[in-house]
């Protein structure tokens, strides 16, 4: 998959315009984003970058600021190199739970040492998301419980709750990329009972599961919650992220017409993870 790679250059380039503008562009498809001494530089998968879109959605921010744009498309190679060698550093969750890539060589010390190579997929722990599931499966008991990992990325939650005692396991991601790698990184930490597909909630059939994770985006949770809920157990718990907590009103009213109960929400630079458990 190829991606466009933008360089927005922000004038005042402050912590506020910056996360403005990637919480308003990741509505339109853009992800990693790293910020440097211009502004932000940002990716998109080339069959989604839309410049009317962009300049439409770069018109509308909600702060007083100057923001020009250059773009180029990058080869997956390129990408991912540079990448992985400049940004992916190790994550240390807690002092319980570190992830690292097979170039760090940090000491496996913690309870729980999880190796990824990223590539194209997303997932190191790195994104507020990521880390936000993390927590929330270091706290409940995944022993086993049957899991299912929607919008797998690199497959890392699915890893941690098989590390927790989770079985079985079933990982899906729509991505090709994503689907490649989540194989290539279960190898890699010696999971072997996780079942990945590549699809999307039309895979759902009559198999149920105790826990589902879901850490996609707002509109497609809004669109899949049906499905998931219908493949959900009695008592079971539905975890989902990737969204902000201003889209928490929408989230729980989608919810609620699928008898998930609220439990509560956590918070990390307003992305938001949340917990509901169906009715038993
Ligand atoms: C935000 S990433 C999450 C990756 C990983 N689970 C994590 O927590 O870091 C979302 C993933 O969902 C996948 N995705 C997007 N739309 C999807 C859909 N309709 N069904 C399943 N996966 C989807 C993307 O390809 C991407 O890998």
């Amino acid at each position: 998959m190829n991606y466009i790679e933008v360089k927005f250059i922000c004038t005042p380039n402050d912590e506020i315009v910056n996360s403005v503008l990637s919480a308003t562009i990741a509505e339109i498809g853009f992800e990693s984003f790293v910020e440097d001494e211009l502004g932000t530089t940002a990716y998109i998968q080339s069959s989604l970058f839309n410049i009317e879109e962009l300049d439409k959605s770069l018109n509308s921010l909600p702060v007083e600021a100057e923001i020009l744009y250059t773009y180029k498309s990058i080869e997956d190679q390129n990408w991912n190199e540079e990448w992985e060698k400049n940004y992916f550093q190790p994550l240390i969750i807690d002092d319980k739970c570190i992830i690292q890539s097979t170039f760090h060589n940090v000491p496996a010390i913690y309870d729980y040492n999880i190796y990824i190579d990223p590539k194209m997929a997303f997932g190191t722990g790195h994104h507020q998301t990521t880390e936000l599931m993390i927590r929330e499966i270091l706290k409940d008991d995944f022993n086993g419980k049957s899991v299912l990992d929607m919008g797998t990325g690199t497959a890392i939650l699915a890893i941690l709750a098989s590390m927790r005692g989770a079985n079985p396991i079933t990982a899906i991601d729509i991505d090709q990329w994503a689907y490649d790698n989540a194989i290539e990184n279960l190898n890699l930490n010696n999971v072997n009972n996780v079942d990945v597909k590549i699809g999307g909630a039309e895979l759902l059939g009559s198999e149920k599961f105790d826990i589902i994770l879901a850490n996609i985006n707002r509109n497609i949770l809004l669109n899949d919650i049906h499905s998931y809920a219908s493949v959900l157990n009695n008592g079971g718990t539905l975890y989902m992220s990737g969204f902000y907590v201003e889209d928490i009103p929408a989230i729980k009213e989608e919810s609620s017409k699928n008898e998930l109960i609220f439990e509560y929400n956590t918070e990390k630079d307003n992305w938001v993870a949340v917990k509901f458990t169906k009715l038993s």
